[in-house]
């Protein structure tokens, strides 16, 4: 047997939803979706290595401070606190760890990159710890942290029903090339939400019905397997773009610069405030943007990712 690993990272995928349909709030606060999540490669490294009590660093492009509230921070803590019947012979009695995220999804940014970082954090402990758990079980625990963390143990192409958390996987091989535009300032996706409902009050947008939202999936999923972008563009949706919109009204100036520049769609990703611009191409994507960035954007050139959470050699 090899020796424990004394130190593990793992990579993980943000993402966009290529469809979000949003019914109606229900009892429990949380609204019904139907989603199509795409993951993308703009990736956040989670390393963790044993130690005695519970610590965390933050690198990388994007910052926040790093508190105990940190989704990585009580995702270990969850497993910790659950991983007696999966303890092994070389799993340690302590159930702590030194973690240091490696971020570069835009934070605040509607691309789950907490949730992300929850979602690599639980491969990497499983792993150091030498536990005998299932990647299904993971991703059980995973939905306890947040309706978008178990696609980022999954990754690719999944379909989510329930909260988001409920996935079924979409084989879709093809890469499909974007240019994602990032905001200055993060939104809420609890405020966003709350604004979608008030918009709902206010007879401004009506919920999208279950049997309306299959139909749109069905759209989207033959144009990914077809691998056909302009097909892709016409499927995209987002029920959230235009609560997102009222509360950040600058995106409209980026979606129209999208369509104006070529891009083949524009959509805002999941709560927002991010961007993305859908191009034909790896050439079309780098033109885009180019354009944006000269006229003061910033820009992040990716393409989808086929992999969900995993251990880095
Ligand atoms: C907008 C999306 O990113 C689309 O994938 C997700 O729905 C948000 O997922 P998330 O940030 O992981 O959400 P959670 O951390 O579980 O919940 C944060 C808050 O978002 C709202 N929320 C979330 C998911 C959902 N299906 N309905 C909701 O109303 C609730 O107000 C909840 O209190
Ligand atoms: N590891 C983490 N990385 C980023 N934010 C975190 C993390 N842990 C906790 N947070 C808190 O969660 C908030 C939103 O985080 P995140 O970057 O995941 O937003 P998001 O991408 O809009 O989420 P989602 O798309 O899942 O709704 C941040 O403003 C921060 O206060």
């Amino acid at each position: 047997m090899h020796p424990a690993a004394q130190q593990i990272t793992t990579r993980t995928p943000g993402k966009i939803n290529l469809l979000l349909a949003v019914g109606a709030r229900g009892a429990d606060g949380y609204h019904p979706l139907v989603t199509v999540f795409h993951a993308v490669g703009v990736h956040e490294d989670v390393t963790v290595a044993r130690a005695a009590e519970w610590r965390l660093a933050i690198t990388g492009p994007r910052r926040l401070p790093p508190d105990d509230d940190n989704l990585a921070l009580r995702a270990g803590r969850l497993l910790a606190s659950r991983a007696d019947p999966w303890r092994t012979a070389a799993t340690p009695r302590t159930l702590a760890a030194s973690i240091t995220l490696r971020k570069r999804v835009p934070v605040g940014g509607g691309m789950a990159g907490g949730s992300a970082d929850a979602a690599g954090a639980l491969v990497a402990l499983a792993r150091l710890w030498r536990l005998d758990v299932t990647r299904q079980q993971l991703v059980d625990l995973a939905g306890e942290l947040g309706a978008d963390v178990p696609f980022g143990i999954s990754g690719g192409v999944a379909i989510g029903t329930g909260r988001g958390d409920r996935l079924t996987q979409v084989i879709a091989r093809r890469t499909f090339h974007w240019v994602l535009v990032p905001d200055a300032e993060p939104l809420s996706t609890p405020a966003v939400y709350a604004r979608f409902d008030e918009m709902v009050a206010d007879g401004a947008i009506t919920p999208t019905t279950r049997e309306a939202a299959l139909a749109r999936v069905e759209r989207v999923v033959t144009a990914l397997s077809a691998g056909d972008a302009a097909a892709l563009a016409a499927s995209l949706g987002n029920d959230l773009q235009e609560p997102a919109l009222t509360l950040r009204p600058r995106l409209q100036q980026v979606l129209d610069l999208g369509a104006e520049l070529g891009a083949a769609g524009a959509i805002v990703s999941g709560s927002g405030p991010t961007v993305a611009l859908l191009a034909r191409d790896a050439h079309h994507a780098a033109g885009l943007s180019q354009s944006l960035l000269a006229r003061g954007h910033e820009t992040i050139v990716t393409t989808s990712s086929h992999r969900g959470a995993h251990v880095l050699p």
